[in-house]
């Protein structure tokens, strides 16, 4: 019996012949769209790769695009339906970011586009904690679905009551890994509000700038609670008379608190928390010996209270030097819990990072600084540029390509300026910030992608910290550190000890530089609104006429030239040094020699016209087998494989070519001797007008 398909079949066999053929017709027309559709995905997908292949940069900015989007998107939700903080002396609430589990920036991290709750692993749900509706709602409007993973790591024991030392690699959320447990403690214990009391919990940290972000973090997850942020260049007035009012949550740097506990205006008796929140810089910037105090006086004051509940002491940094060690030891239960989430890995800094190392003597530092921002931080990105004292921030701002973006941030600016020039820089109307340390640690603006360390930082912790500014939630960013030739083993140092792999790149060149600004600049242009053309065209026109004799591309260019900085020329840079106007070119040879000596001496005779001041730094490459040295860059011709010197060609032998070097090969290192720097190998040898063997 047939079935009811081949009933089908049979009756549209009868009926009409001819939908057999059209069939087969339709199947084969069916199969050649879905043939012509596969490729075309293909060629698409092959036209994608093939562009991220050949801009990653605009592909990290891209994907740093979108989470800017999304941030922005959540950051204007939350501002409609903020509720009302009662502490009215907290600053202006910092941009909050919001990021998806996916930019988790551990193992644990759910596949991209994971948002779902189910999707999460578990150890990382909200859920699984013991996290109010309350607390979980003011999460979500910050975006935050889930914990990341020393969130997860430190809920647990802190809110059952242990003392714990956490250590996460920076910009991986461990503010809330303390204050989220901790504020649900003291709504578990539903304690009445009555006025004057004494705070519960107390967070140092160690500057102004963090202490407010801190607050600013405590405010945000729970309303509910009394938060107040002390810290010097502030009258004492205000604040005490809010103190005497009663709070909940005090958050202050080191030294203010202190005076609030010696004029008896900070209560300490009925803490339930202490915390030190990035406590190894307490040492760093003179505040060990406050800190230490206020410890002691948490237990003095409880002491002389028969009553007095008991406090939990958590300490929190990304790094751990031997004085947190002790730190442990004196005033943390032994049975407190540890969670490192470095641990002994060899790499300390944050992975989503990549680290640059720049050769650059100091004084083409601050013309080279311009060209990095434009290749490695684009038009849109921010940029936190690290000096070692206050009068070299003084000074870089004062540079040409700095002066128009950039704003200036250390310890003798007045604070009301530093909280606008901050604030200014998280709602990005500020580009760059050019500061000392003060703000190396903690601080946190998601949307930083670049990093500049305008030296090497004096010990590895605190480039960890100083790079960490970027690269944060799972984001991508970069971090370059210029150096000069004498501080190259303060470059090696770092990698050694941080387990990060610096790129030894030279300054950008003209062509990095005008691929990173040629599309900005072009999408300006197609930014301008519509009204506003009409007005130029008349200017424009006799420009086209007169100036660029109707060549329109021409004209064009040179708009978008002009627009990206570049009007007055892209000037060459030495890759060895950043020296402007010179080229770097390398002989190599077809054996090992000791120095360059054997490469000076056919400078000398094969190119007598180029004196001691066109030629500079020679080093050996790493293998021996090579020499690199810059030349005044108007004293050398390129064409194809032809290399003229000083008016004279060169002609490859075989056992030594010339070349102009595009990417510094791997160099032997510089080791500090007596009277000067020279090679690791020792000998003699050294450059025309060069500083040794070097
Ligand atoms: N669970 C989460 N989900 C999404 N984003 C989060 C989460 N927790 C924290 N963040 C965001 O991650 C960023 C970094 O957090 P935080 O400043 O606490 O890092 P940190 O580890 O203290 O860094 P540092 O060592 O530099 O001080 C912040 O923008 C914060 O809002």
């Amino acid at each position: 019996m047939p079935s009811v398909k081949d009933h089908a079949d049979m009756t549209s066999g009868i009926s009409d012949p001819k939908p057999v053929h059209e069939k087969k017709e339709k199947k084969e027309k069916k199969e050649k769209k879905e043939k012509k559709e596969k490729k075309e995905k293909k060629d698409k997908k092959d036209k994608k790769e093939k562009k991220e292949k050949k801009s990653p940069k605009e592909k990290e900015r891209k994907d740093n695009d979108k989470k800017d989007k999304k941030e922005k998107r959540a950051a204007e939700s939350e501002s409609e339906s903020e509720p009302k903080s009662e502490v009215a002396l907290s600053p202006k609430k910092a941009r909050l970011a919001t990021h998806s589990p996916s930019e988790t920036p551990r193992d644990t991290t759910p596949e991209p586009g994971a948002t779902e709750e189910n999707e999460v692993p578990e150890n990382l749900r909200l859920m699984s904690y013991k996290i109010s509706p309350a607390t979980v709602d003011a999460l979500a409007k910050r975006g935050i679905k889930s914990l990341f993973p020393i969130q997860a790591e430190a809920f647990n024991p802190i809110y059952n009551g242990n003392d714990v030392l956490g250590r996460a690699r920076t910009g991986t959320g461990k503010t809330l890994a303390f204050a989220l447990p901790m504020v649900e403690s003291l709504l578990k214990e539903k304690i009445a509000k009555e006025r004057g009391r004494a705070p519960r919990v107390l967070v140092l940290a160690p500057t102004r700038d963090l202490a407010i972000q801190v607050s600013n973090e405590f405010t945000s997850i729970s309303p509910s609670l009394k938060t107040l942020c002390v810290y010097g260049g502030t009258p004492m007035r205000e604040q005490t008379a809010y103190l005497q009012q009663g709070v909940d949550v005090v958050i202050g740097t080191p030294g203010r608190c202190m005076d609030h506990i010696n004029r008896g205006n900070l209560l300490l008796h009925d803490l339930r928390f202490v915390c030190l929140d990035e406590a190894d810089q307490m040492l760093d910037i003179g505040f060990a010996e406050d800190m230490e105090q206020i410890l002691q006086e948490v237990q003095t004051h409880k002491e002389t209270r028969g009553d007095a509940p008991k406090h939990q002491t958590l300490l929190f940094s990304a790094t751990a030097p031997e004085w947190i060690k002790r730190t442990v030891a004196k005033y943390l239960d032994p049975t407190f819990v540890n969670i490192d989430l470095v641990g002994n890995s060899r790499v300390k800094t944050n992975e989503n990072i990549r680290h640059y190392a720049i050769p650059s003597t100091w004084q083409s530092r601050r013309g080279v600084i311009g060209d990095v921002l434009a290749v490695y931080g684009g038009n849109r990105g921010l940029t936190v540029i690290f000096t070692n004292t206050k009068a070299e921030a003084d000074e870089l701002a004062k540079t040409d390509k700095l002066k128009v973006i950039a704003q200036v941030l250390h310890g003798d600016i007045p604070q009301a300026q530093r909280e606008t020039t901050l604030q200014g820089f998280r709602d990005a109307k500020v580009k760059c910030i050019i500061c000392t340390d003060v703000l190396a640690r903690g601080i946190d603006i998601p949307m930083v992608d670049l990093v500049i360390n305008c030296q090497p930082p004096k010990d590895v912790e605190t480039y960890v910290h100083r790079s960490g500014r970027t690269g944060r939630a799972g984001r991508k960013g970069v971090c370059v550190t210029f150096y000069k030739a004498d501080e190259e083993f303060m470059i090696q140092n770092i990698e050694r000890r941080a387990g990060t792999q610096m790129i030894k790149a030279g300054p950008p060149q003209p062509d990095d530089i005008i691929n990173a600004t040629a599309q900005d600049a072009a999408d300006m242009v197609s930014g301008v609104v519509e009204e506003v053309i009409p007005r130029f065209t008349s200017v424009a026109e006799t420009m086209l006429l007169e100036t660029f004799k109707g060549n329109t591309v021409k004209a064009l260019a040179a708009a978008l030239a002009q627009i990206a900085g570049c009007g007055a020329g892209v000037q060459v840079r030495s890759l060895l040094t950043a020296a402007e106007g010179f080229k770097t070119l390398m002989f190599r040879l077809s054996h090992e020699i000791q120095n360059p000596g054997y490469v000076r001496n056919i400078l000398s005779r094969n190119y007598p016209s180029l004196s001691s001041e066109d030629i500079k730094g020679m080093r050996m490459t790493k293998d021996m087998m090579g020499v690199v040295f810059d030349v005044t860059a108007t004293k050398v011709q390129v064409d194809g494989d032809t290399i003229m010197m000083g008016g004279n060609k060169w002609t490859d032998l075989d056992h030594i070519k010339l070349e102009v070097v595009s990417t510094l090969p791997e160099l032997e290192e510089v080791v500090e001797t007596r009277g000067g720097s020279g090679s690791k190998r020792g000998g003699r040898g050294g450059g025309r007008g060069g500083k040794g063997r070097r």
